[in-house]
């Protein structure tokens, strides 16, 4: 059993269009994800696919507009407000994406919680902060005077000391010199082989690939495929959907072959497959209906075509 496992995950948006008229906008929809233990899952994606929201409604911090539907569980136990309340922060962590998630009024050093004692805590942040190239001073600062690299190191800091079973780490390293990016990921890898799960959400495939042992691809708010790291090599021939390999080709080392269009919105209420009209294999059937995931070579992916 996985220790996070979620299920047809759908969210949607109540927003208000004119006057008081109201409209729900789903923008994710029907979304199967499962990290298990000491496992590394990237979840990679173009920005506006809803990798933020996955995190979110797993720590159950999605904003209030939001409804959603599926089930997320966590050690096979239903992650409802309840159990959320008891592990937020504890045995399930965040390191958010933006940087505004540090409490503006209290020093650094008093947001890293931990279940150490003093002395044991002191000696395994100051251990932390040294790996990842921040002063014993930080620890006295404020997050206002925090430059962004650093604030993103303290957050990373604050996962790390947290002593989590479940790590979900949001774009933790935008900001950070090249030789801090290396050690945070050395970090979350150390933190897997020690039995802990990671959900890496990240723009970057090829960081993804360093430490994964899986990676999920999102686009518009479905997984649509799940593949072993290693199936991300020479030009993408192991991949299954045609969007993770597109993603795969764009990389400037491998072709920089852009793709043409954009992501849709979900107000667009497609009835078939969400990449369809950027497939260069789309078919007709592709128009129709969206995709079950399936099994396939080791992986599972969404898309009627792949073989
Ligand atoms: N409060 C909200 N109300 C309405 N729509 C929202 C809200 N929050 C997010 N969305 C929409 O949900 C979609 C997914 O957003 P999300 O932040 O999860 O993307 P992301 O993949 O994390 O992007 P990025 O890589 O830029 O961080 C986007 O289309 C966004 O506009
Ligand atoms: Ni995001």
């Amino acid at each position: 059993m996985a220790l996070l496992e979620v299920t047809q995950l759908s969210i949607s948006f109540l927003q208000y269009t004119k006057g008081s008229r109201q409209q729900t906008v789903t923008v994710m929809e029907n979304l199967d994800l499962a990290v298990n233990e000491g496992e590394i899952v990237a979840v990679v994606g173009a920005s506006g696919s809803g990798k933020s929201l996955l995190a979110h409604a797993i720590m159950g911090i999605l904003p209030a507009n939001a409804v959603y539907s599926g089930s997320i569980r966590y050690g096979g136990e239903l992650l409802d407000e309840h159990l959320l309340r008891q592990y937020r922060g504890n045995e399930i962590a965040l390191v958010p994406q933006s940087v505004t998630y540090l409490n503006p009024l209290m020093r650094v050093g008093s947001q890293l919680q931990t279940k150490l004692d003093g002395k044991a805590q002191a000696s395994e942040r100051k251990g932390l902060f040294k790996r990842l190239g921040l002063g014993e001073h930080v620890n006295r600062l404020f997050p206002f005077q925090l430059s962004g690299g650093m604030a993103r190191k303290v957050l990373v800091s604050t996962a790390a000391h947290s002593r989590s079973r479940l790590i979900i780490a949001d774009e933790p390293t935008p900001g950070m010199h090249p030789a801090d990016v290396a050690e945070a990921l050395s970090h979350f890898k150390q933190l897997a082989e020690e039995g802990c799960a990671v959900l890496f959400i990240t723009h970057d495939i090829e960081a993804a690939i360093q430490i994964a042992n899986r990676v999920a691809v999102i686009y518009a708010g479905a997984v649509v495929e799940v593949a072993p790291a290693s199936d991300f090599q020479g030009e993408g021939e192991q991949l299954r959907h045609p969007y993770s390999k597109a993603l795969w080709q764009a990389l400037p080392g491998n072709g920089f072959i852009p793709i043409a269009g954009s992501q849709p919105s979900k107000s667009m209420d497609l009835q078939g497959c969400l990449f369809a009209d950027r497939c260069m294999s789309a078919v007709d059937s592709c128009m129709s209906k969206q995709p079950e995931p399936r099994q396939l070579r080791g992986g599972t992916v969404r898309c009627l075509h792949a073989t």
